[in-house]
């Protein structure tokens, strides 16, 4: 495993990620307004909030994917930013959106994926092989990733983001247009991570799924952190919906907006 170069016992008296202050603002919109967070290593961490809350803006600044105007982040203990080679080499990301070569196939992918990270190329093919198996892409290891659905391309990037055997996982919306089946045997991987001593942090509009699989929480809106804890500590004696809606602020429509719908 790549990170076992830089000594497990080293990085294991750290957390898995450490945000401090990480900010960005685009043109007049601050996205990300100052976000602290602590994720401990082999916590399974959900970041809530509504469409715009600036989820994707905080993930990628804190796998080096997008330099922020302030703040820093660490990897246990390594500087994301001062230090991204290291950083890395202790990270799986899989960022939203389609942002795969989509030209190669699957397999081609993880055998990419895996040389570029400088693995042994018997190691890739084995991995890649039992990844595919694992994920129910062996049939579609030599589509071309172009031609996977929404559900197959994120099942390929989470391969993708394990291939190299990463102490932290951190996914954009990970069960964003996978069909249940998929989003089952996504659960169950991350989950037997976890129990291997892996740390997850994943974004999500999903309470069902965050309070299933979740040890810790934070809720983000507006660029800032609302809530913050274990599951229990943030949801209380509440669902966390109740609580989400509370801290969101939620709107309804059932006054006079769209009357015309009614005719
Ligand atoms: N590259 C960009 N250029 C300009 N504005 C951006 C850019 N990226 C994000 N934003 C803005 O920053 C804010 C936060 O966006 P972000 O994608 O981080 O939110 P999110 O919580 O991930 O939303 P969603 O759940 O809808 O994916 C939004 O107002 C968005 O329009």
């Amino acid at each position: 495993m790549a990170a076992a170069g830089y000594g497990r016992a080293m990085t294991d008296q750290h957390p898995a990620l450490v945000l401090r202050g990480l900010a960005k603002r685009f043109d007049q919109k601050v996205a990300v307004n100052g976000v602290d967070l602590d994720v401990p290593a082999g916590s399974f961490y959900g970041l809530l909030g509504p469409n715009g809350a600036g989820k994707t803006t905080t993930l990628s600044m804190a796998v080096g994917l997008l330099r922020p105007d302030f703040g820093r982040a660490w990897v246990l203990g390594q500087d994301v930013w001062g230090d991204p080679v290291r950083a890395k080499a202790l990270l799986g990301v899989m960022p939203d959106g389609v942002r795969l070569f989509d030209r190669l196939s699957g397999a081609e992918l993880l055998a990419y994926h895996g040389l570029l990270r400088g693995m042994d190329p018997a190691v890739v093919d084995r991995r890649a092989a039992e990844l595919l198996d694992v994920l129910a892409l062996t049939d579609a290891g030599r589509t071309l990733v172009v031609d996977y659905s929404a559900g197959m391309k994120k099942k390929i990037g989470l391969a993708c983001a394990l291939l190299h055997g990463p102490r932290l996982l951190v996914l954009d919306e990970p069960f964003e247009a996978v069909d249940p089946v998929s989003a089952a045997l996504i659960r169950d991987i991350l989950h037997r991570y976890v129990v291997g001593g892996g740390t997850v942090v994943f974004s999500s509009h999903v309470m069902e799924v965050v309070e299933r699989l979740c040890s810790h929480v934070a809720i983000l809106a507006d660029g800032v952190i609302k809530r913050v804890g274990t599951l229990d500590q943030v949801r209380g004696d509440r669902s966390l919906e109740q609580v989400f809606v509370e801290v969101v602020g939620g709107r309804t429509a059932t006054g006079e907006e769209l009357a015309w719908l009614s005719n």
